[in-house]
């Protein structure tokens, strides 16, 4: 089973950037409270980072406890280990350097220069995802979906061709079913060669967040939450078990077909 899409609206990216941020916040505290860990998946592209350094700018970042939080991500660019355009990188600079995390805990793709080729990297990593997955969770997970641990909250930016993480509309990535991991070449958005999470991994996360703004996005937003096809519109076929979240800004979702949106109370 997986959730419905919610979609929630804020003004303008930066009242958007800041209300995810809280939402965050709170979902890592909450997570904390009731198992005493809390996975996140993080996710590149400006929205991606964009709400790490809200994160960072927030008085409430020192509510979680950064050491017993574990970190993954849903994709990244298939570059040398310190390149500027790796998402671990700019994560870090964004965030992460300055949380006291769990070296342990933190889960990075491999980098060229480590690994021949995106497919022995994508391979090393769903590795490393099946060694962190237990037996118990993966009993809870439908669709026979196995080697990934328990994905608290995973976070997607929406490209203007709808692709999700690096599954990109009719490239293989999307089309795969049975691996948790892809490696990628040839992807239309540089760097061309990436790893990413394939969408089995994706929906096998409790909560799926889309973080979304700008108005050359209304299309995409609009196809995938009118129920496209996900091959044609990967956004469309991510899910999250518990929860859906579309976090979008009003320009994002000028062709969000109207039942989806929540209408404000009348004011008495
Ligand atoms: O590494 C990447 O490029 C991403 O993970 C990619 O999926 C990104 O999230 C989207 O392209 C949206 O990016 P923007 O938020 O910049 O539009």
């Amino acid at each position: 089973m997986s959730a419905d899409p919610r979609v929630s609206i804020h003004p303008d990216s930066s009242v958007l950037l800041a209300a995810i941020a809280a939402r965050l916040i709170t979902k890592l505290v909450d997570t904390q409270d009731r198992y005493g860990e809390a996975t996140i998946v993080l996710t590149g592209g400006t929205m991606g980072i964009g709400t790490l350094r809200a994160v960072a700018d927030s008085p409430a970042c020192r509510a979680v406890d950064w050491s017993k939080v574990n970190v993954w991500w849903g994709d990244e660019r298939f570059v040398e280990a310190d390149s500027s355009d790796r998402n671990t990188v700019q994560a870090e600079e964004a965030l992460l350097g300055r949380l006291p995390l769990d070296p342990a805990r933190v889960h990075r793709p491999g980098a060229a220069g480590d690994f021949a080729t995106a497919d022995d990297a994508a391979a090393d990593y769903a590795r490393r995802l099946a060694e962190a997955a237990s037996a118990e969770h993966e009993s809870e997970l439908p669709g026979g979906v196995r080697g990934v641990p328990r994905f608290d909250v995973l976070l997607l930016g929406v490209g203007p061709d709808a692709h999700v993480a690096s599954l990109f509309p009719e490239m293989a990535g999307i089309r795969e079913t049975e691996r948790t991991v892809v490696g990628v070449e040839n992807a239309p958005k540089p760097p061309p060669a990436r790893i990413s999470l394939t969408l089995p991994a994706i929906k096998s996360a409790d909560e799926v967040w889309m973080l979304v703004a700008g108005e050359d996005k209304a299309g995409a937003v609009g196809l995938a939450l009118a129920g496209a096809g996900a091959v044609h519109v990967p956004a469309a076929g991510a899910r999250g078990r518990t929860r859906t979240l579309w976090l979008i800004d009003a320009a994002a979702a000028a062709k969000v077909p109207q039942e989806l949106v929540r209408k404000e109370p009348a004011s008495a």
